[in-house]
């Protein structure tokens, strides 16, 4: 299996917890980004002490209560499945603060960190604040609901989108990367992918590669899957009868996201 592919870990931490994934600098190619995905049963708790980390903690399906030891958020999230493809609810943490969040019904998190030294307020990030964009045409159509883009002060590094891609359609395609420290062209930004299918037993295929090719894989990924991205251009294919969600964060030494498309395929984007 390739090393930027990976499985549930469902890791029981305590009655009612489960780490499902867990990707660290220790663990992983990765400089910037940290993901943590937390099941929790109803009333379960977990905590989280963020060092020299910021957190955005995603309410993936459920509903959670998130405190920062100062502020509580009750009752946040708004789906029970992320194939309602509506927003939902986030709260973004700075490092040095410990973070507990309850469950408040069966419950799904998305932990999404990111290196930060700048002490910034903790924020509700409310689905209804979403962008959401409506991206593509023929069978390259997704959605997107913008939790911490790069136009959002809101962090120091931390970027968090998620993306609905549309049955036997492409995502992230034409294919782009951001791995060049070589502003105003391209950012640096590592990135990961946490994915989800409909119907479950589904799988979609994800390619990363680099323009010389020392580095190519192509990986069928499925549901609950995550796919680490720390270079290079990152296309998803979504085969037919299947529908796809992804959970994209970035980071990486500074807040913007700019992105250079493969130029073999960016006619794809001309198409009248
Ligand atoms: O528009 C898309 O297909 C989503 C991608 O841009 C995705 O968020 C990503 O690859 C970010 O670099």
């Amino acid at each position: 299996m390739s090393h930027l592919l990976r499985k549930p870990e469902n890791n029981k931490l305590a009655d009612g917890v489960t780490l499902v994934h867990e990707v660290t600098e220790e663990n992983s190619d990765l400089h910037y980004v940290g993901f943590k995905v937390v099941d929790l049963e109803p009333n379960a708790s977990y905590d989280e002490k963020l060092t020299n980390l910021e957190l955005c903690a995603v309410a993936l399906t459920g509903k959670i209560t998130v405190t920062d030891g100062d502020q509580n958020f009750t009752e946040i999230g708004t789906r029970d499945s992320v194939f309602e493809r509506k927003p939902t609810d986030s709260v973004y943490v700075s490092h040095n603060k410990t973070v507990t969040i309850t469950a408040n019904t069966k419950a799904r998190v998305a932990l999404c960190f990111a290196p930060s030294d700048k002490e910034l307020p903790t924020k509700l990030i409310k689905a209804e604040d979403n962008g959401v964009e409506h991206r593509g045409k023929y069978n390259n159509k997704r959605q997107v609901h913008n939790i911490l883009p790069d136009s959002d002060p809101s962090a120091n590094s931390l970027l968090v989108v998620e993306v609905f891609t549309e049955t036997a359609n492409w995502s992230s395609y034409p294919p782009h990367k951001h791995d060049q420290n070589n502003l105003p062209e391209e950012s640096f930004l590592e990135e990961s992918y946490y994915h989800e299918m409909d119907p479950p037993q589904g799988f979609v295929f994800q390619r990363v590669y680099t323009e010389d090719r020392s580095l190519d894989e192509t990986m069928t990924v499925e549901n609950g899957n995550v796919v680490l991205v720390p270079k290079g251009y990152h296309p998803v294919g979504v085969p037919d009868g299947y529908s796809e969600y992804y959970l994209n964060v970035m980071a990486g030494p500074e807040r913007i996201w700019k992105f250079h498309n493969d130029k073999d395929h960016e006619w794809i984007l001309d198409r009248e």
